[in-house]
Formats: C-alpha cells, structure tokens, sequence
C-alpha cells in the first residue's frame, strides 16, 4: 500500500454499520465528503443533519441489493459487526467500482490511518492493520510532544525567506533552521506567541553575537 492525501469534497462515501466504529468514520469523512450510513440502528452521534441515514436490514440482502444502495458511491466503509456481510459489501463495492475499506473482516484497498492535522500539517500514521493501537498510540505521544507544532512552521517559514537576505551561504542557512528544530528554548518560546518567539530566536540565531549551534 501507498499513501496518498486525496480531495472528497463531492465524494459520496458510503458507510455500512452505525455503530461506533461506524460512528468514528463518519466523523472522519464527513469533515469533507457527502456521507451516507446505512444500517439497521444508529448510535445518536450518527443523527446530526449532514449525514444521510438510510436504515434497513441488511443481512439477506445479495450482493447485486447491496450495490444498488452503493450506487455512485466513491468510497465503501463496511463496519458491521458481521465479518461476512463486510465482505460481501466489499464484493458489492468493487463490482460498483468504488473503493473498499473493511473494519472488520478481509482487508480491503484502502486503511483508515490515525491523523494529526494542523493549519499547516497533516501527517498519516498507519501499521499497515498490524496493530491499530500503535497508529492512536503514536498519536497521542506526538500531539502531546508538539503542541506548537503549527505555530513552528510558521517560524520556519518565515525564517528561511528572510535568513536568505542575510546569510550568503547556503550551509549556513540550512545549519540555522536545524538549530533551531533542535532548540528546546526555541519550541518554549512559541508558547509565548509566533512573533515573540520569532524575536527572540532572531536575537539568539542571527543577530546575537554568540551563536550555539
Ligand atoms: C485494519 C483497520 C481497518 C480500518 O478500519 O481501516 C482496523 C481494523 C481493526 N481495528 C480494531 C481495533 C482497534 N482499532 C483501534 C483504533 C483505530 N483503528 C484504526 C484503523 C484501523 N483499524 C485500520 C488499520 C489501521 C492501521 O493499523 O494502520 C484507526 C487508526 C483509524 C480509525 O478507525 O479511525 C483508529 C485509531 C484512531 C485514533 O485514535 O487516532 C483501536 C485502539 C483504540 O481505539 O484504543 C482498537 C483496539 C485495540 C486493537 O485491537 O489494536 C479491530 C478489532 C480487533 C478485535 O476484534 O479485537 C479491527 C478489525 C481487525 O483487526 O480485523
Ligand atoms: N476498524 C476499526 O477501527 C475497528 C473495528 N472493530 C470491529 O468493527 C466492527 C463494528 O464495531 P462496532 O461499531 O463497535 O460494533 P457495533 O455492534 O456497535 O455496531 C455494528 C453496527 O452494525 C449494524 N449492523 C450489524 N448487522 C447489520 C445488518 N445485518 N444490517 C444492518 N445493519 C447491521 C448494527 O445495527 C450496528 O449499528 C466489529 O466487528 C469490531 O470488531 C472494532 C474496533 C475498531
């Protein structure tokens, strides 16, 4: 597998099972995609106006029922608590040639990563299925290490574009931004807001006379 960032707005994603991992999905596509749910109940997290419900039974259903309450659907979530019927809505899926992702039975072509997204970042965190603790776990450990992670790359941003009108070399560049990664003061300063702590590593990286890195 290979990750990719991909644009759902307009997408329709259609999710099987109201559940709570059924719920947990939702959430996540409907940030962005048009999201429809169906199943037999849903958790009342499942009943807020921007989400489609359809609820029916769907455990005699064959595989051609199932595609027809698919349709043109971009993107199949099955997360029943049935393995079997996940995966022949995973069946139902490919023939409407929409993409599959499975919570529960055999693996379909797209995993749900963990996600940390700030104004400015998105990262992805997956194992691949191996050990879906891991992704949350891994989560958890950096959104508590970089709290200001968003307001650092405004730092950084800034910084490169304005280090270029005063240092000549290149080396010198690239040797100050990863200074100043490396810089626990740097990173404490930013709880004090993005442009006092942009004054203060100015002082410290560029024009204080003592330079630490
Ligand atoms: C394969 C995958 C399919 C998919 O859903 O795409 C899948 C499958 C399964 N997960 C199960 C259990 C748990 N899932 C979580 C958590 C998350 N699971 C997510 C994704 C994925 N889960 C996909 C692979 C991701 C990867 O590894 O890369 C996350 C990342 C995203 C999301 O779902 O939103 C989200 C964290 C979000 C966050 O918080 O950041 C926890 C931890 C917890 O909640 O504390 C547990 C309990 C502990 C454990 O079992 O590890 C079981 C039942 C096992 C059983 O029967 O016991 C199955 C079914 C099976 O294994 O067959
Ligand atoms: N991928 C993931 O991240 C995780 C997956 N799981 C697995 O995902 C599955 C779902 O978990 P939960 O949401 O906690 O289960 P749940 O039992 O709370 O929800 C299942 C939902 O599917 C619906 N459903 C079941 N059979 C149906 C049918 N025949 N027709 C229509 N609707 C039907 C139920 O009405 C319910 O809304 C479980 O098999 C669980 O082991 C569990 C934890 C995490």
């Amino acid at each position: 597998m290979i990750p990719l960032m991909i644009d759902l707005a307009a997408r329709r994603v259609v999710i099987f099972g109201g559940g709570a991992v059924g719920a947990r999905k939702a959430a996540f596509f409907s940030g962005e995609a048009r999201v429809t749910v169906i199943s037999r109940s849903f958790l009342p997290a499942l009943l807020s106006p921007g989400i489609e419900r359809i609820e029916v039974e769907c455990a005699s259903m064959d595989e051609s029922a199932l595609e027809s309450l698919i349709g043109d659907a971009f993107l199949v979530v099955a997360a029943t608590s049935d393995p079997d019927l996940n995966d022949r809505i995973g069946r139902a899926a490919r023939s409407a040639g929409a993409l599959f992702n499975n919570a529960d039975g055999e693996a379909g072509d797209v995993l749900v990563p963990s996600v940390i997204r700030g104004e400015r970042y998105l990262l992805a965190i997956s194992t691949g299925g191996a050990s879906p603790a891991i992704p949350r776990f891994l989560r958890e450990h950096l959104e508590a290490a970089f709290p200001h992670l968003d307001a650092m790359i405004g730092v950084q941003a800034r910084l490169r574009e304005d280090v270029k009108e005063c240092v000549g070399s290149q080396e010198e560049r690239q040797r100050i931004l990863r200074a100043v990664l490396r810089d626990p003061d740097a990173w404490s300063w930013l709880s004090e807001g993005e442009e006092r702590a942009y004054q203060r590593i100015w002082e410290r990286y560029i024009s204080g006379k003592d330079t630490p890195y």
